[in-house]
């Protein structure tokens, strides 16, 4: 049901939602990637084309992109988009190599990245306001419709061409591979600790879950110098959350006893957990007034129970990635601050054990493909 909501949203209600047939384009450019074929999420080698460089576009040679664990619930069709072949990957850095005739942000050599949005109407009150991600006419990285008829096809791939609008100034200190999943996971955690008003000394956050998005949220909250909280269902990375990342504390959210002890003592918590789990115990958590931001993208339901929101005037909320000014700003403060994603380097075709791997839980925390070494040019199978 989420899903069929997602698509309608979106505008994707009338696709196709199974055509295997490419829009062919003459003068489009060859490109190569992997991409899903089906819900079975499996990844193949898959050739297709993008746009010629146009007059406001940056082309470049992808040398790193992150994996976001919307790119496993997108190519298992949990969205429920239904768009295949499927080339995901919106944590994308590259090196330019092509800018159009009327492009002033960016020359050829420069370091760039792309995150979760390729394109917005510029022009509504949403773009106006630098939060292009809620227009609704945003084409996503990767499972939209392009203004060219063709479908968005992310950073498991060779190059992309993007509207130097979208596409993000690269700090020279900040490293390419680490830095990548700051373009999704960073600034998904980032805006809304902004927005919310949990970016303030003297809160005291807590961070649920702690993979992608979860890791940096709490390297962003130390940054800013806040008391942060660690909550998790694998006690194993207790050691790792205070010793390694710098959280404060670290409550198992299965221990009772600990989740009572630590009744109304947080001011806010981000929750990035990707599957359906109870929240009312993390409710219980926060103080009188205290935030539950929702960053993760179950595909079922969460039960929440209102009236005990009312009585301690709780508020839930959530918040897509940060519009391209806000992403800039977070990529320039990691750089100031030294803020990387801790990242396991794979190749390209090791992305479906990696995508085995991400399901369970089992990455350190972000895995990040070497486009630029690994992915060869191979016919689509
Ligand atoms: N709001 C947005 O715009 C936005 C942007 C990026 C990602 N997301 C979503 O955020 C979620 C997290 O993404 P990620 O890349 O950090 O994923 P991840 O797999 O790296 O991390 C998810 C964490 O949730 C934990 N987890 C999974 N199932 C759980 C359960 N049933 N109970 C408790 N913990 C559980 C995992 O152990 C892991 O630590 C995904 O759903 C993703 O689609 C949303
Ligand atoms: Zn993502
Ligand atoms: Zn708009």
């Amino acid at each position: 049901m989420a899903g069929q909501n997602l698509r309608n949203i979106f505008g994707l209600a009338t696709r196709n939602s199974s055509s295997e047939k490419e829009i062919s384009v003459d003068n489009h450019v060859k490109t190569f990637g992997w991409a899903a074929r089906d819900p079975s999420g499996v990844f193949y080698p898959f050739q297709f084309t993008r746009r010629e460089t146009g007059e406001k576009d940056v082309r470049f040679k992808v040398l790193y992109c992150g994996i976001c664990h919307s790119d496993l619930h997108a190519a298992k069709d949990e969205f429920g988009f239904g768009i295949y072949p499927l080339v995901p990957g919106h944590e994308i850095v590259g090196i330019v190599t092509e800018v159009g005739s009327r492009v002033t942000k960016f020359k050829a050599g420069d370091k760039v990245g792309v995150g979760c949005i390729v394109g917005s109407c510029r022009s509504c009150n949403k773009c106006s306001n630098d939060l292009e991600p809620y227009c609704s006419k945003m084409i996503m990285t990767y499972l939209s419709i392009d203004e060219d008829g063709t479908p968005t096809r992310g950073g498991y791939s060779n190059e992309m061409v993007v509207n130097e609008h979208f596409a993000i100034r690269w700090p020279e200190n900040l490293p390419l591979d680490g830095g990548a999943p700051l373009l999704c996971a960073g600034s998904t955690v980032y805006s809304p600790m902004i927005y919310y008003g949990l970016s303030k000394p003297g809160t005291h956050l807590g961070v649920v879950g702690l993979g992608g998005l979860g890791h940096v949220a709490v390297k962003f909250a130390k940054a800013w110098g806040l008391k942060v909280t660690v909550i998790s269902t694998s006690p194993g990375k207790k050691e790792e959350a205070i010793n390694h990342l710098g959280a404060d504390s670290f409550l198992v959210s299965t221990d009772q006893e600990q989740m009572q002890a630590a009744m109304g003592t947080l001011d806010g918590i981000i929750d990035t957990v990707s599957a359906a789990h109870p929240v009312m115990p993390l409710f219980g958590l926060l103080k009188h007034d205290g935030k539950l931001i929702v960053v993760g993208a179950p595909n079922k339901p969460l039960e929440v129970d209102i009236p005990v929101l009312i009585v301690g005037r709780k508020m839930l909320g959530t918040s897509a990635v940060g519009g391209v000014k806000e992403t800039q700003e977070m990529i320039d403060f990691a750089a100031k601050h030294n803020i990387t994603a801790d990242i396991e380097v794979i190749s390209m075709d090791y992305v479906n054990k990696a995508m085995e791997r991400l399901e369970k839980g089992d990455v350190r925390y972000r895995f990040v493909i070497d486009i630029g070494n690994t992915l060869v040019a191979t016919p689509s199978t």
